[in-house]
């Protein structure tokens, strides 16, 4: 009954051999979660609306499975691959200098290094060049395992080792030589202050006394009106304890020649760039036109999304904060449905192709009866659709709370074709066609439902960071700055099987990560949810 089909994709460059099933995780559902007799009270047929096509992921059959070899083939590609781009790529005369941050010994900040650099034999605080984390830790013994990753049919287990990040024993940079930038691009995440703070005070801690921060995201870099800020440990002390960026934020702004001009005016040669997928495509390429300006610089990223759309991490920073601060709206919701005579709660999360925040904020709440997600295809309208779902929960419950994120169902939508100053296309909201589509339907039925629609977005995103938050950027920021001194460039920092690490930045962004329909954790929620399939 299961039809097996092997489909290839590409994972951050990997190629990886995917088994799913032909008829979807639909089909195989529909034999635990009984399907609703099918309506023929419809008064107004609507058209079957296509599912939504996810993003193509770049094939790669370059792996020859036939061959004895490919597993070691397999493994020296992925380290070359995972290697992290470095000053000696550039400088191979660039001689390392001990590390100043020692904190054993740590001398007063008001110390300057003309006498040398503090160190301590005996500490061993340091990370060495050659340590990994394994990226991936379960060895799945079948493709058809729920939320299998497998490189080779036979789902074979294959090492895949990353960089281990933190305080190297040497360093490419002298202290009083750095002049350190910060820039925080996109839009706003919890936490941003914390990564902020926390780089600041490292750099400080490794004795750098010149750090600014460009205003206003990469724009900060070419606006004449806007100056750098002149940071310190004095003013970040408090900045964690509220939300948005000390700093600001934008989208768009100057191109990569022109940053790079900005930086060697200013003379920046350490850049620590906070963003999601554009912020880092963009510090790739700074981190690129450097090297071929031959440019003694590192630039490094903290990921910032509150989508949580990153590829190869545990999270991203902000994600905890948004899923939490998103049960208040849904517990609204919850409390506005229950309350009324038919009532139907909507709430709309964040994530522009990732229905990470949706998915983990409905599992959470324990109140959500439909959650929608971009990852998987629904109808609104017909027999299995979403309507005819919230009809029967009405019902049969009296009320019913649904979650959409703001990726779904944008074939629903007109399209615009409309672009934010960043090239993203400006999404439809699809939480208020949910909202105008149940209410016409109900009225169409003659059934009274009280409908109300939450849009939380920017109340969540402008949030200070929760304690867990807190931590993790307080690590990625700390991070950030050992691997800048350890020479490293072109990278960004990341958590990974609670772990934590440094990836080159083009193995995270190739594409953004999406929930898998056939996880552990979408099963869960469909769990919670009981919702059958809307297709
Ligand atoms: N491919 C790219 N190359 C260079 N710069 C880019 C690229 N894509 C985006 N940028 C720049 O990165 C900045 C942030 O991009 P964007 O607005 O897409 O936010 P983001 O980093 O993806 O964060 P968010 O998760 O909030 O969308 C903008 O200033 C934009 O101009
Ligand atoms: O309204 P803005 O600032 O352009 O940001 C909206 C986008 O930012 C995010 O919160 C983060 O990418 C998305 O979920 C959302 O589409
Ligand atoms: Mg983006």
């Amino acid at each position: 009954m299961m039809m097996m089909m092997d489909t290839f994709s590409h994972v951050a460059g990997i190629t990886t051999f995917k088994a799913s099933l032909a008829l979807s995780s639909s089909s195989v559902r529909s034999n635990c979660v009984p399907r609703l007799p099918a309506t023929t009270t419809t008064k107004k047929k609507k058209k079957r609306t296509a599912p939504v096509v996810l993003a193509a992921r770049p094939r790669n059959d370059a792996v020859d499975f036939a061959d004895p070899e490919w597993k070691l083939k397999f493994q020296a590609d992925f380290a070359e691959r995972f290697n992290l781009p470095h000053l000696t790529d550039v400088f191979p005369d660039a001689s390392p200098i001990p590390s100043t941050f020692c904190l054993r010994m740590r001398s007063p900040l008001t110390e300057n290094f003309a006498d040398g650099y503090p160190s301590d034999e005996e500490w061993h605080g340091y990370i060495n060049n050659n340590d990994r984390v394994l990226l991936k830790t379960i060895h799945y013994s079948s493709p058809t395992s729920a939320g299998a990753e497998c490189i080779d049919p036979d789902c074979s287990w294959v090492e895949q080792w990353v960089h281990r990040a933190g305080p190297r024993e040497k360093i490419y940079f002298k202290p009083e030589e750095v002049k350190a930038a910060i820039v925080t691009c996109g839009g706003l995440c919890p936490g941003l202050n914390d990564v902020i703070r926390h780089i600041v005070i490292t750099l400080e801690i490794y004795g750098v006394k010149k750090i600014v921060g460009i205003p206003f995201g990469y724009r900060g870099f070419s606006d004449a009106e806007l100056s750098e800020m002149p940071l310190s440990r004095k003013v970040v002390q408090n900045i964690h304890l509220s939300g948005g960026s000390l700093l600001g934020v934008s989208r768009g702004g100057p191109s990569v020649s022109d940053i790079v001009d900005s930086m060697q005016e200013r003379g920046i040669n350490m850049l620590f760039v906070l963003g999601g997928n554009g912020t880092h495509a963009g510090a790739n390429a700074i981190h690129d036109e450097c090297r071929k300006r031959k440019l003694r610089v590192a630039v490094v990223g903290v990921p910032k999304t509150i989508d949580n759309d990153i590829l190869l991490m545990d999270k991203t920073f902000g994600f905890d904060t948004a899923v939490e601060e998103a049960q208040r709206a849904i517990n609204s919701a919850y409390i506005e449905a229950h309350s009324a005579y038919h009532g139907i709660g909507v709430v709309k999360l964040m994530g522009r192709s990732s229905g990470f925040i949706a998915m983990h904020a409905s599992l959470a709440s324990g109140q959500i009866d439909i959650c929608l997600i971009p990852e998987v295809p629904f109808n609104l309208h017909g027999p299995h659709g979403v309507l005819r779902h919230l009809k029967y929960l009405i019902e049969t419950k009296g009320s019913a709370v649904l979650c959409v994120a703001e990726g779904a169902g944008q074939n629903f939508l007109e399209k615009t074709n409309a672009k934010d100053a960043s090239g993203n296309i400006v999404l439809g909201d699809i939480g208020v066609h949910i909202q105008q589509e149940t209410k016409r339907y109900f009225k169409e039925i003659g059934i009274h439902a009280d409908v109300k629609y939450i849009d939380p977005t920017y109340m969540i995103r402008a949030c200070r960071a929760n304690a867990s938050d807190g931590i993790l950027c307080t690590v990625l920021g700390q991070n950030a700055v050992h691997g800048a001194f350890a020479g490293y460039s072109g990278i960004t920092v990341g958590i990974c099987n609670t772990h934590y690490v440094y990836f080159p930045i083009p193995e995270v962004i190739s594409y953004p990560r999406a929930v898998d329909p056939n996880s552990r954790m979408w099963h869960r929620c469909l769990t919670s949810t009981g919702q059958p399939d809307f297709i």
